[in-house]
Formats: C-alpha cells, structure tokens, sequence
C-alpha cells in the first residue's frame, strides 16, 4: 500500500506515472477487498470503478470541479483519493458512510442513494456556473442501471438542449444492475460497445502517431474522422448523437491513459458531452468476477479468500414473501410479478424461475411499475410490484392517480420497511404507512410474523378493485407471535387480565415482539394492557373506537415515522368516532437519521421496549394524578 497512503487528496495523483497508477489501482482493490470483506458493502460496484475514478481525480480538479455519483454506492474509491483510508467502520456508527456524505469530506455532493438523479444534481450545477459565470466543470458519474430510470431522460432532454452548457457525463457501463441491466437502452449501449476496437485502436494509434514528427498529428486527426465515419457505418448514429449530446467512447474503463485522453478531450468541449466507459463489476476478484446473481453487488462480511459469506441466510421476510409467491403463482395464473431492476433483492428469483413469462423486470423504474401495473390490472391480471419501501416513494403519484384512481387491483409488497440503519438516511423505509395514508380506497397491511406475512399476502392478491400493501423490515424474520383472540378484524396478543385495563397498544407489524414485551413492563407497574395487532392499518379497523373506549390510554408503536403514521391515523378514528381517550403515539421522528445499525438507530429514537414502558407509566401515572412524582420519570419526547 506504499502509494495509496500517499495520496492524501486528488492532487497527490498528478505526479504518479503511468506504471504507479496502475499499481496505485492494484493497491486499492486489494485494500477494497481487505476493507469491505470485513465491515459489508458495496464491493463489486467499488472494484470496476477504480481506474475510472483515479482518470477521474486526474483529469478534474475537485472540489472546484464537481464530481458526482449517482447512486452513490460505487464511491469508496473516491473517498480514498479524497483522502478518507479508515474503512474500518464503514456504514457503521461513527465511521464513513457508504455513500457520499457532506459531513465527511468537501469532495462528497450527493448524500441521496436513490438511483437516477445525478443528471439532475448536474444539470442544475452547470446551470449555476453558467449563471455564475464560473468556469468550474461538473462531471457526472451514472451507470447502466441508474440511465434506465426516468428522471435521467428527464435530466438529459435539458442537457441537451443546452449546447453551450459545459457538462460532462461519464457513463459506468458494467452491463449489471445487480442482475444484467435489461431493456433497448442496455441493447443499444451494446452496439455502441461494438465499435469498441476502434477506440482501442485509435488510443493506440494516437499514441505512435502523435509521437511521429510532422505527418503524426494531421494522419490522426485523418484517421479520428475516418474511426467516426466507420463507426456511424458500422454502428447507426447513437441515440445520444441524435438526441445532440457528443459522444466519446466506447472507453475501456479499466485502461487509464485511455480514459485520462478520453475525459481531457471531453473536458475541453464547450457543452455536454458523454464519456461511455465500458467496466466490470467485480474486477479484479475473482469471487466477484464470478459471481452470476451481482458481482457482488453488496455482500455481508466474507471470507476474502474464498468470497463465502461469513454468515449462513437466515429466514427472511424477503424469502418468505418469495416462497409463498411460488405457490400463489401455481394456484393462479393471473398473478405477475415486477421489480425495479430487483430480481433477486426482493425475492423474486424463485417466481421468476418458475414463471419465466409471468415476471417483468422493468430496470431502475418505479414510477413505470407502478402504470404498467395499473395497466397490467385493467388488463385482467393481478400484479404484485416487490420494491423497497424507501424507493416506492418516487411513485407515490402513479400510486394514488393511475392505481388507486382507477380503482385497480395491484398488490404493492415493500421491503427494507422501517429502520434499516446501515445504508445510511435514504435507505429507511420510514415513511410508506404517512404516504399511503392519503391514497383513497387503498389498504394497507403490516404482518408481525411469517404466518401473517402469508396470510395478508393472500388477502391482498383477492382484491381486484383497489390497491393493497403489505410491508415488513429488512432481514430475519421474527418469532411467530400467536393471537389469543380477535376484536373485529384484528389480533388481540394479550389480554389485560382485568375487565378494567389501563392501556390498550396498538403493535403495528414487526414490532410485535417489542410490544409484549412493554406489557410486561407496564404489568411490574401495577399497569394492565390489551396488546392489539391490527393486521389491516389502513383503513383502522371499525372495532378500535369501542375497543379503545374500553381502556384509560392508547399507545400506538409503529417503525414508520411518527407524522401522518398509523399512530395518527387511529388518533384521528377515535376522534371521529367521539372516543375522547388520550392517545401517545410511538414511532421515527421526522428527521433524517444517520447510518448505525438498526438496534443503534432504535435505541437512539427511543423505540425499545424500555423506554417506551417508561414513557407509558409516566402517562398512566399523570392519569392517577400523580404527575409530579410521573414528570420525574417521563422523559420529553425526542423529536
Ligand atoms: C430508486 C432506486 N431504486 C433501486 C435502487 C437499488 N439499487 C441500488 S444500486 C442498483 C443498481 C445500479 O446499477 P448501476 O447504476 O448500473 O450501477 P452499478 O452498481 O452497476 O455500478 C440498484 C437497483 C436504488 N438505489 N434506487
Ligand atoms: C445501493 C442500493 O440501493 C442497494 O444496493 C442497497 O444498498 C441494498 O440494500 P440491502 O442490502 O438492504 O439489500
Ligand atoms: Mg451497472
């Protein structure tokens, strides 16, 4: 690692020679693969950017010059020419985030991990230095994948109308999402790829020509524009040519000197330009090279010899889902499945295999999974569009005026709901059950348990006429929680033991554990409580106003934000209902939480058990008029 310590900031790059680069790239895989095969992450994006990001630094002069990363998963190597070498707690508390952070370094720009926005953040930065009249460069970094998503065409159809607007994009061509990127953009690169040989060739011939006294230069300017004619011949005129952006490329994005020629020429062209590099995934590890499902795409902690997960997979939400998929897809023939560019993350893969003709991958595209699911039902079949909760939230719009509106059956299952901490803020998926609160006709379920997961999937695909939701955590499922009875069309957990209970609580989906638990806490408090799963969130079940009239408190406890969530959706029920039973709602506070585990990132908002109980006694106790003696014990609410 003799040269990476050395590079402390980008301009450190500048007196490396050709040979230290390519062993300064070595360097830093070995150290990626050291890092990451410990701490988790993004590995196999990180490996096929290494050269790209090294010409990148070269080239560019950060942070004058704005480089930025869609995604931004793939930006290790830049915190490591930006000078940030502790990996060791990497997307832990406390240490480097996995994406950009403007806390970290004056480098990072882009904090978002949503897929398809740099072109976005770009266009509007060029803007700025045109108005500015700075002669600053804005260079954007999207991959394959992220180009398949919508607000890149939207940001692009503006770029190129600009032809005086500086701006330079460089396309990550690795082919892979996680799975190969599908659709007419990835085929299209494809033929672009083809010409690949000429810029090889030509990036080779340069190099003679330009050191041939006299005739070198005129003979390579000769044989650039025969190489753009033979390419327009044998590859038809790119989509990017047509749409009026320049098109340099393809660029063996793992050959420095040809991608430091490729983006000095695009530095210097006066207007948007794209810089197609062709990468891989997984370079340089074999594991990751040969790894079919991502590359590697982002793993848990393995081996770094072998590339095997230190952990066996566990039960998961997510394979649970999968598998009752399969059996749903044998009884029912309507029933279709989409991701977004998620095959395998959502689970998926099973139903995909078994039902090769029934599953649509429509590439980094909520917002079109959701219309072509509402097209899908109108047209007879059932759809279920398996996403992540955080990343539904771009299709909220396609959900209440193209599903809901038009009254069509399409089952919504969103994963990762709740705190899932380690990928940072974007990543929570804190804030479906306060979105989809205002979508009329739409239901909306949280199961506590596998078997609830099972059965509410079942329920939802029987609606034909309004849109359904279910939505569970990241990760291993919990314990089966069993009903002891049923008030309306909700699961009582426990019973209070007494004809007048104290307090009923209101356990919304996985945080059913948690809730049994704080009745037990409350119990060494002299405290009674009704536990309450209401299964069905949305709309609240018509039982709740009664069955709250029968106690002295509700507490509702959600993994969704404390605004506009379930909690606020029963406070509202019972004040309709003329119900007048203080309510205290528990759930994320709405702010932007910093990357940690989910346990940190709980325990740091005051969603556990204990504090939770604590909180509640303190109300209960007000209620018996003993507030002096509760303030002492309850704490301010943490907003
Ligand atoms: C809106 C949105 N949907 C899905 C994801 C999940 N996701 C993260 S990276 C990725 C694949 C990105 O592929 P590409 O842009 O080609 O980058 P690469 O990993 O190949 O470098 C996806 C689907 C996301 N971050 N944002
Ligand atoms: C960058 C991105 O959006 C995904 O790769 C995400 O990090 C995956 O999250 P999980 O690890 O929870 O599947
Ligand atoms: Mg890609």
């Amino acid at each position: 690692m003799q040269l990476l310590t050395r590079i402390r900031g980008p301009r450190d790059l500048d007196r490396l020679s050709l040979e230290e680069l390519d062993q300064l790239a070595e360097e830093i895989r070995s150290f990626l693969v050291g890092a990451v095969s410990k701490t988790g992450g993004h590995l196999g994006p990180n490996l096929g950017v290494v050269e790209l990001t090294i010409a990148l630094h070269r080239v560019f002069d950060s942070p004058k010059d704005r480089v930025l990363f869609d995604t931004g998963h793939q930006s290790y190597v830049h915190k490591l020419l930006t000078g940030r070498h502790d990996f060791s707690k990497l997307r832990s508390k406390g240490g480097l985030s996995g994406y950009p952070s403007r806390a970290e370094s004056e480098h990072d720009v882009i904090e978002n991990s949503h897929a398809s926005t740099v072109l976005g953040w770009a266009d509007g930065l060029a803007k700025a230095n045109q108005v500015l009249k700075r002669d600053d460069h804005v260079v954007a970094v999207i991959g394959d994948g992220a180009l398949t998503g919508g607000m890149a065409w939207e940001a692009l159809n503006n770029i190129a109308d600009a032809k005086d607007r500086p701006l330079v994009i460089v396309v990550n061509d690795n082919e892979r999402s996680y799975a190969p990127t599908i659709g007419g953009l990835a085929n299209h690169l494809a033929t672009l790829r083809t010409t690949d040989g000429y810029e090889r060739f030509l990036a080779r011939g340069k190099d003679l020509l330009e050191r041939t006294p006299v005739v070198g230069r005129p003979l390579y300017e000769t044989l650039h524009g025969a190489k753009k004619g033979l390419k327009d011949f044998i590859a038809p005129q790119g989509m990017f040519e047509d749409l009026g952006l320049k098109y340099v490329g393809p660029i063996d994005g793992h050959d420095i000197e040809a991608l430091e020629s490729a983006l000095a020429r695009a530095k210097r062209f006066n207007g948007p330009v794209i810089v197609h590099c062709l990468t891989e995934k997984g370079r340089g590890y074999k594991p990751a090279e040969q790894d079919e499902a991502d590359r590697f795409h982002g793993i848990g902690p393995i081996h770094p010899d072998t590339g095997l997960p230190i952990k066996a997979a566990a039960a998961s939400w997510t394979s649970v889902f999968g598998d009752e998929m399969v059996k749903l897809g044998q009884e029912r023939e309507d029933i279709v499945a989409i991701t977004a560019a998620m095959l395998q993350p959502v689970g998926l893969k099973k139903f995909a295999d078994a039902f090769p003709d029934r599953i649509y991958d429509v590439g980094i595209a909520e917002q079109h999974a959701a219309v072509s699911a509402a097209g899908l039902a109108t047209g007879g079949v059932h759809p279920v569009f398996a996403v992540y909760a955080t990343f539904l939230n771009r299709a909220f719009d396609q959900v209440l005026m193209d599903v809901a509106l038009h009254k069509c059956g399409v089952t919504f299952v969103l994963d990762r709901a709740g705190v899932t901490g380690d990928d940072g803020a974007s990543h929570n998926g804190m804030w479906d059950m306060s979105m989809l609160q205002v979508v009329p006709t739409l239901r909306l379920a949280a199961p506590r348990d596998a078997e609830q997961l099972r059965a509410q999937l079942r329920e939802a695909v029987q609606v034909d006429d309004a849109p359904t939701v279910l939505r569970y955590s990241k990760g291993v499922v919990g314990p089966a929680v069993p009903a002891v009875g049923t008030v309306g069309g909700m699961d009582v957990l426990r019973e209070p033991g007494t004809d007048t209970p104290d307090v009923l609580l209101v356990s919304v989906g996985a945080l059913a554990p948690m809730c049994l638990e704080i009745a037990s806490l409350l119990d060494r408090q002299g405290i009674s409580t009704t536990v309450v799963d209401p299964r069905w969130v949305k709309p609240v079940d018509e039982a709740m106003a009664p069955l709250a009239e029968r106690h002295r408190v509700v507490v509702t406890v959600e993994d969704n934000s404390r605004v506009g969530g379930v909690g606020s959706a029963i406070a509202q029920a019972l004040r309709d209902a003329g119900v007048d039973v203080p309510l205290r709602d528990f759930g994320i506070p709405p702010r932007f939480l910093d990357h940690a585990s989910r346990n940190e990132i709980m325990a740091e908002i005051g969603l556990t058990a204990p504090d939770i109980a604590r909180q509640v006694t303190g109300l209960v106790s007000k209620l018996d008029g003993r507030y002096d003696e509760a303030r002492a014990e309850v704490e301010p609410a943490r907003d």
